[in-house]
């Protein structure tokens, strides 16, 4: 299988380096379309195969990856338009993007729209992803192979939500980072260095995510465990209700979600 990388930033080389890794597609098989040929390349992706022109990349490839910016969408399609075949298939990762509208703007007629996450690069992304009506079973099973190179995903036959992934699992891990420094912040407060905290906090969440997932219990009840009646967690937990944490969280990633379909419109 042949596949067309049309923006080489975070997502595009993390799907360049996960099919690869995987043996799922050879790097002499993988093209790249760059805004600039690079320098250096560090992957073994052929020197030959990036160009920053779309008419040497995209006849090349069976699958088409779009991984520019919603922003920078607008340009590529007007330089990509038209340029497709019936059979290609192509595989957008641009928050917001509508599949009507890439359809509309490039003519490419066979569109999945995914949603990964930045943990795509280590093998353990997220991806919900939808399709075009007129992508078959087989098809679909292709990109699914492909995605799951990168970790695990979902099908979706509902193309908003993607929009909702988009603001849970596609920006999650920014939220969850942000949690993290929150926690490493308030450990140097009390007297650790930030090595010190980085390591409490870090092995906290590794601890708690593999607890959780080998678990039948629900956050409640896994919360119980640790909150002794009377005693610290109580006193914290407590704290964070009545700053309204929930609805806090509830609240920024429905602004998340606002802004994805805003990238669409
Ligand atoms: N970074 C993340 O965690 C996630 C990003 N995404 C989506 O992935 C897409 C890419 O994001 P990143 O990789 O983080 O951005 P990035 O800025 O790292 O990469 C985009 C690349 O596209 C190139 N580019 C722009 N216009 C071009 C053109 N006309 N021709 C060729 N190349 C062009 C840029 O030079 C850059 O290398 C975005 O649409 C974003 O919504 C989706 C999920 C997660
Ligand atoms: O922040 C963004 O717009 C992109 C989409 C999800 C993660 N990064």
């Amino acid at each position: 299988m042949k596949i067309a990388i049309l923006g080489y930033g975070n997502m595009g080389k993390t799907y360049a380096q996960s099919f690869i890794n995987s043996g799922v597609v050879k790097p002499a098989d993988v093209f790249v379309l760059c805004k600039r040929p690079p320098l250096i390349i560090n992957n073994t992706i052929p020197f030959e195969n990036f160009s920053t022109n779309s008419s040497e990349v995209i006849p090349n490839a069976d699958v088409i990856i779009l991984s520019v910016k919603p922003q920078d969408f607008p340009e590529l399609a007007k330089s990509i338009s038209g340029k497709f075949n019936d059979n290609q298939l192509v595989l957008s990762v641009m928050a917001g993007v509508k599949m009507a509208s890439i359809a509309l703007s490039t003519g490419a007629s066979k569109i999945v729209r995914s949603m990964p996450n930045v943990a795509s690069q280590i093998g353990m992304g997220m991806t919900v992803f939808s399709a075009s009506g007129n992508i078959g079973m087989e098809n679909l099973m292709i990109v699914q192979n492909l995605l799951n190179t990168t970790g695990k995903s979902l099908y979706v036959s509902d193309e908003d939500k993607i929009d909702a992934a988009t603001a849970v699992s596609g920006s999650g891990p920014a939220y969850v980072f942000y949690f993290m420094e929150a926690m490493m912040q308030a450990a140097q407060k009390l007297g650790f260095t930030e090595s010190e905290a980085e390591t409490l906090v870090g092995q906290t969440f590794m601890g708690a995510i593999n607890l959780q997932n080998g678990s039948s219990l629900n956050g409640r009840e896994l919360i119980a465990k640790v909150a002794s009646k009377g005693g610290t967690t109580e006193r914290a937990l407590a704290v964070m209700d009545n700053a309204s944490v929930t609805e806090i969280v509830s609240k920024a990633i429905n602004a998340a979600n606002q802004r994805a379909r805003e990238l669409g419109s």
